[in-house]
C-alpha cells in the first residue's frame, strides 16, 4: 500500500442513517479514502445527532444542497464488511423497506447522541459457574454428520439438522461451532426467545464460557457492552465470540462471522409480525449467502419449506435417527372425552364436561407418586374463552375487533387477544339488559389449573405461557428443573425445546380444536406443536406416557400423531400445497389496507386494486381479491386484503417495485407482508 493513500483529505461520503426514507444521505469526512469505508460515524441530523454507516464515497462534483461535516468517524470499532452492507440492502429489498430500517437493527438500540457515544461501560458477558465436567465424545452417528458439516466451513451451504427431540442435535452443532470458534471465527445461534432463559444458554456457557446473549429484554448497559463487544474485545476484555439471540440477533454487526446456527428453525416466532416484517430464518440464509459462511437449521420438526429445499438437493440433509440416551419414545395414548363425559352425567348428575378425563387424573396420580414430573397442555390463555348471555344468546366480542373476548381470572378483566383492549367482568347483558345473564364458557389454562387444584391439593403447580417476561419464565423454570414444581401447566410454549430429565406424564387437554383462522400452514403448526411436545416426556427414562384427551379419537389428524410419523405427514402437506399452489410451491405476498371508516377503506382498497390490475405484469403475478380481512375489524379499524401470488423469487417485489414507481403515493396507504404467516 502506498503511504499517499493514508493522506487525509476532505471527502464527500455515502452514508445510511436509522430513518425510514429511501435515499442515501451525503456527508463530509476529514479522512483518508481507504479507512471510511464501513465506518460508523456520528452525523448531525436535524436538530440532533445520530450514527450513520458510510457506505461509499460520493464523487459528485456538484452538490444542489450544503453538505453538513460528519462530527466523528468511530475509529475505534472496525469496519463493518461489505458483505454486511450488501446483505443489509438485500434484506430491505426482500422486504421492500427502506435500508435504514434495517440498518437500525444493526445499531441495535445503541445510543445515537453524539455526546453519549464511546461513554460506556464494558460488562463482562454471561458465563456459566462451573465449565463442562468432561469432553463429550459423540455417538457415531453424530461424529459422522458433525464432521461432514465441518469439512465445509469455508463456504455458503445450508444445512439441514434433522432428528427426534433428544437426538443430540445440540451437542452436535456446538462441535461444529467449536471448531469455527477454534479457527478464530464467530458464531451466532438463533433460538426462539423464550429458549434463552432456559438450560440451553447454561449449556452454551458451559461450553464456551463467555457468550453474548441478545433478545428484547436485556439492560440497555448489556445491551452497549455486547454489541461493542462482538465487534472488538477492549484491553484484558476479549472479544465475545458466540452470540445466543433471538430473531433481532441476525442485524449484530459480529466482526468475524463463521456460522450461523438456526435451532428450532420451524419455528414461527421467527417470523417478526411487527415492523419491519422479516422471517428471520430465512433472512438467517441471506446473510449466510452474502458472507459466504455455512448455516444449520436444526429442528426435530423442520418446516415443510427447508424439507423440501432438502429434498431438491437445494441443502444439505442429515437426520439422528436415534435418541441419545436410548430410552423408549413415550407411549402415547387416547383418552376419549366424549365416554368420560357420559359417566361423569350419569354418575355425579353433573353436566359439565370434565377437563381432566379420569384415566389421565390416574395416570398423572400414579406418576407423582413415584416422584415424577407431570405436565398439561392446554393451547388457550385465560379463564374462559366464551362468554354469553344466557337469556338472549349474545356472545360477548371486543368493541373494537370482531372477536370475541376472553375472561382471565387472575388479573379479573375480561381481555381481547388481538388488541389488548379490556374491562372487568360484568354479569349483565349489553344486549338485552338481564342483569345477571353472562356465563362464563369454554376452558383456558387458569381454570385448567384450578381444577388442578382441586383434584390434586397436595402438588403445587406452576403455570407457563406467553404472558410471561423472559425473566419470570426463568425462574419458573429453574423451580421446574430442581423438582421444587412437580406440575407443569402451559400454553404452546411448553413444546419449545426444554430439557426436563423427570418429566414422565404429558397430557393433552383437547387434541382437536381447527382453527378459526384459514392458514395454509395451520396443519403444519399444529403437528410440530404436538411432536415437539411429546419430546419433553421420556427424555432420559423409559416408560413416558403422553395421553392426547380428544373428541375425534379416529380423526386422520389425531392418528398421526399417534403414529409419530413426521416423514408421512409431511409427503402428505407437501402434496396438499403442490395442489393448491401454495407455498413452498409459490411465493405469497398479502397487501392490507385499514381505515376506521368502513367506506374510506373500500375506496382505498379498490384504488390499490384497480392501480395493480393497469398495471403490465410482466412477472407472472397471481393477483387474489380485494376481500375482507378475516377478523375485518381490528383495533376499531376496518381491513381489507389483496393476496400477490408468484411461482418466481422476487417477481411479487419487482411487480410491486413497478407500481411504487409510477404512483409513489400507493405505498403509504398499504401493508406489505412478504411471506405471510399470520392471515388473520
Ligand atoms: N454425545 C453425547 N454425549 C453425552 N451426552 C449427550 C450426547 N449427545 C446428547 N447428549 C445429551 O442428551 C440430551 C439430548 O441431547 P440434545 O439436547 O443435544 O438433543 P436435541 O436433539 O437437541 O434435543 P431437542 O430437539 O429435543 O431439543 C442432552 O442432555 C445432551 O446433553
Ligand atoms: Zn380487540
Amino acid at each position: 500500500m502506498n503511504a499517499n493513500s493514508f493522506k487525509e483529505e476532505m471527502l464527500y461520503v455515502n452514508m445510511i442513517l436509522p430513518i425510514a426514507v429511501d435515499t442515501h444521505f451525503v456527508y463530509s469526512v476529514q479522512s483518508s479514502k481507504d479507512n471510511v469505508l464501513g465506518r460508523f460515524a456520528a452525523v448531525p441530523f436535524k436538530n440532533t445527532t445520530t450514527i450513520g454507516l458510510i457506505i461509499s464515497i460520493n464523487n459528485d462534483k456538484k452538490h444542489q444542497f450544503r453538505i453538513r461535516e460528519a462530527i466523528k468517524i468511530l475509529h475505534e470499532l472496525p469496519a463493518v464488511h461489505s458483505n454486511m452492507i450488501r446483505f443489509l440492502e438485500a434484506t430491505a429489498r426482500y422486504n421492500m423497506y427502506p435500508v435504514g430500517v434495517f440498518y437500525k437493527m444493526i445499531l441495535g438500540g445503541m445510543h445515537t447522541k453524539a455526546h453519549r457515544i464511546g461513554k460506556f461501560k464494558i460488562n463482562k458477558a454471561e458465563t456459566a459457574d462451573d465449565k463442562l465436567p468432561q469432553n463429550i465424545s459423540l455417538s457415531p452417528q453424530q461424529m459422522e454428520i458433525a464432521s461432514s458439516i465441518s469439512a465445509n466451513l469455508q463456504q455458503y451451504c445450508v444445512h439441514v439438522l434433522h432428528g427426534v427431540t433428544g437426538s443430540g442435535k445440540t451437542e452436535t452443532y456446538l462441535n461444529v461451532a467449536k471448531k469455527v470458534i477454534d479457527s478464530g471465527k464467530q458464531v451466532l445461534v438463533l433460538l426462539p426467545e423464550i429458549l434463552l432463559s432456559t438450560q440451553l444458554s447454561a449449556r452454551f456457557k458451559k461450553y464456551f464460557g463467555e457468550i453474548g446473549i441478545w433478545h428484547s429484554e436485556i439492560k440497555q448497559s448489556d445491551r452497549n457492552a455486547t454489541w461493542h463487544r462482538v465487534q472488538r474485545g477492549y484491553d484484558d476484555i476479549p472479544m465475545i465470540k458466540f452470540v445466543a439471540g433471538a430473531r433481532s440477533a441476525l442485524y449484530l454487526p459480529m466482526h468475524n462471522i463463521g456460522l450461523i446456527i438456526v435451532d428450532e428453525e420451524h419455528d414461527t416466532s421467527f417470523k417478526q409480525e411487527e415492523n419491519p416484517l422479516y422471517q428471520a430464518r430465512d433472512m438467517a440464509i441471506l446473510r449466510a449467502k452474502h458472507h459466504d459462511i455455512p448455516i444449520i437449521l436444526s429442528s426435530a420438526t423442520p418446516s415443510i419449506q427447508t424439507l423440501y429445499n432438502a429434498f431438491k438437493n437445494k441443502y444439505r440433509y442429515y437426520e439422528l435417527t436415534q435418541k441419545y440416551s436410548l430410552t423408549d419414545l413415550p407411549h402415547i395414548q387416547i383418552a376419549d372425552i366424549r365416554k368420560n363425559a357420559l359417566q361423569s352425567m350419569l354418575h355425579s348428575k353433573q353436566r359439565a364436561l370434565p377437563i381432566i378425563h379420569s384415566e389421565s387424573l390416574q395416570e398423572m396420580q400414579r406418576t407423582l407418586h413415584r416422584g415424577e414430573q407431570v405436565m398439561l397442555f392446554i393451547n388457550r390463555r385465560g379463564y374462559a374463552n366464551i362468554l354469553m348471555c344466557n337469556s338472549c344468546g349474545a356472545r360477548i366480542g371486543c368493541q373494537r375487533c370482531n372477536v370475541p373476548l376472553t375472561y382471565h381470572k387472575a388479573k379479573n378483566i375480561v381481555l381481547c387477544h388481538y388488541c389488548g383492549y379490556h374491562h372487568s367482568l360484568q354479569y349483565s347483558c349489553p344486549v338485552c339488559n338481564d342483569a345477571n345473564g353472562i356465563r362464563l364458557y369454554g376452558l383456558g389454562i387458569e381454570k385448567v389449573k384450578e381444577e388442578l387444584d382441586k383434584l390434586l391439593p397436595d402438588h403445587e403447580s406452576a403455570f407457563l405461557s406467553s404472558d410471561l417476561t423472559v425473566n419470570k419464565s426463568a425462574n419458573i423454570l429453574s423451580k421446574i428443573e430442581n423438582g421444587e414444581i412437580k406440575i407443569i401447566v402451559g400454553t404452546q410454549i411448553l413444546s419449545k425445546g426444554f430439557h426436563f430429565p423427570n418429566l414422565q406424564l404429558i397430557v393433552v387437554i383437547d387434541s382437536s380444536g381447527t382453527p378459526l383462522i384459514s392458514d395454509i400452514r395451520a396443519l403444519e403448526k399444529t403437528y410440530q406443536n404436538l411432536y415437539q411436545l411429546i419430546g419433553r416426556a421420556g427424555r432420559e427414562k423409559s416408560n413416558a406416557k403422553i395421553i392426547l384427551q380428544t373428541h375425534e379419537p379416529t380423526h386422520w389428524f389425531v392418528q398421526s400423531i399417534i403414529n409419530m410419523d413426521y416423514g408421512n405427514f409431511v409427503k402428505q402437506e407437501i402434496q396438499n400445497r403442490e395442489s393448491a399452489s401454495m407455498p413452498p410451491f409459490t411465493k405469497l405476498c398479502t397487501i392490507t389496507v385499514q381505515h376506521q371508516n368502513e367506506k374510506t377503506a373500500l375506496q382505498l382498497i379498490d384504488t390499490v386494486e384497480n392501480t395493480m390490475r393497469s398495471t403490465n405484469n410482466k412477472y407472472d403475478v397471481v393477483i387474489m381479491g380485494a376481500s375482507e380481512c378475516p377478523i375485518f375489524r381490528l383495533n376499531s379499524m376496518f381491513r381489507y386484503r389483496i393476496i400477490l401470488q408468484s411461482r418466481r423469487n422476487m417477481a411479487i417485489q419487482n411487480f410491486l417495485n413497478d407500481i411504487f414507481h409510477k404512483h409513489p403515493n400507493i405505498r403509504k396507504k398499504i401493508k406489505i407482508d412478504i411471506d405471510p404467516y399470520s392471515f388473520i
